[in-house]
């Protein structure tokens, strides 16, 4: 469905994305996930045909979307700037959109409107950030097109409000089947839901492929720190957490039938991670973390 070879997109002097190759299946549920500047919104823009890419090969359902009015037709991106109409009535929202997609639900829209108590006679420039996006990810669920794009779609809503906006999601990608990518840094929130992910770092794709397998690439071993270090060789160690003797270890999943067997007889713990988990430590900087930066600060404060 999506084809992406080498994407490049360079502003000024910089590259928000360099490098970015990857193959999306048809009605997958695409978690799009990586730091702050890492290119998500680059890369959704050139996804929906807003911007151009400076270099690289990219096709939605075989066709360019820069400037293509059979793309624009069939896709949709939500992001804190969506807004069809200036200074509109909810209402007349509504009448666009309807009048734009031909598969809009729009008795489904309304219901969710008032559902979330968000008035349609109200103009979008007057109500509050939450409900704006709310307005927002409504107007981009009940589009149903065939590929829609959620650039952090639950930025200013409140718990409750993000708990029922992606079981909705959810609920609607079942009946009605189609490619959502969505963009977020609440991935805990997400993982459940996803069944491929996409990982940019440094504006390069770093992972594609399957959200399961994406998981399956660390474990954590729990246990004394001095028994896991005579097993583990340090260079294998991606980070570790905990004070001792008990502590966490995140080694890559590569640990062999012998090191399982060591581990094991010396009662430390082998378990799984978490998606969300699973991505900080494939972007984790190699510096040190946060611990780290502070410390040397309180040293040098001290001096
Ligand atoms: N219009 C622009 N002009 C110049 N630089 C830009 C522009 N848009 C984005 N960038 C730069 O491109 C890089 C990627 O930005 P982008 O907004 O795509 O990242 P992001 O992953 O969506 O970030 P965040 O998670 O913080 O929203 C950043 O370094 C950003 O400063």
């Amino acid at each position: 469905m999506i084809e992406t070879i080498q994407l490049r997109k360079r502003y000024g002097n910089k590259d928000a994305l360099k490098n970015v190759t990857c193959h999306i299946p048809k009605n997958s549920f695409v978690g799009l996930i990586g730091r702050n500047g890492s290119g998500k919104t680059t890369f959704l823009k050139l996804l929906a045909g807003e911007s151009a890419p400076t270099s690289g090969q990219l096709f939605v359902g075989g066709e360019q979307p820069f400037d293509n009015i059979q793309v624009s037709a069939n896709t949709m991106l939500i992001d804190d700037e969506f807004n069809l109409v200036d200074n509109a009535r909810l209402t007349e929202g509504l009448d666009a959109m309807a009048h734009f997609y031909p598969k809009f639900d729009r008795p489904l829209a309304e219901r969710l409107l008032a559902y979330f108590e968000i008035p349609t006679h109200a103009r979008q420039s007057k109500l509050s950030k939450g409900m704006n996006m709310t307005y927002r990810f409504v107007l981009g669920l009940c589009a149903r097109t065939d590929v829609t794009y959620f650039d952090e779609p639950t930025n200013g809503m409140d718990a409750s409000v993000r708990k029922d906006v992606y079981r909705l999601l959810l609920k609607d990608y079942v009946e009605h089947p189609r490619t959502i990518i969505v963009s977020s840094h609440h991935i805990e929130e997400l993982e459940q839901l996803l069944s491929y992910v996409v990982v940019l770092h440094d504006g390069q794709t770093v992972y594609v492929d399957e959200a399961e397998q994406l998981q399956q690439r660390y474990v954590e071993l729990i246990g004394s720190a001095a028994t896991i270090q005579s097993v583990i060789a340090k260079s294998q160690v991606v980070t570790t957490f905990g004070e001792a003797p008990v502590q966490h270890v995140i080694v890559p999943n590569e640990l062999t039938a012998e090191e399982r067997h060591q581990l094991q007889q010396s009662n430390v713990q082998i378990k799984g991670v978490g998606l969300s988990d699973a991505y900080i430590y494939m972007t984790e900087h190699r510096k040190g973390g946060i611990d780290d930066v502070y410390n040397d600060y309180d040293a040098d404060s001290t001096l």
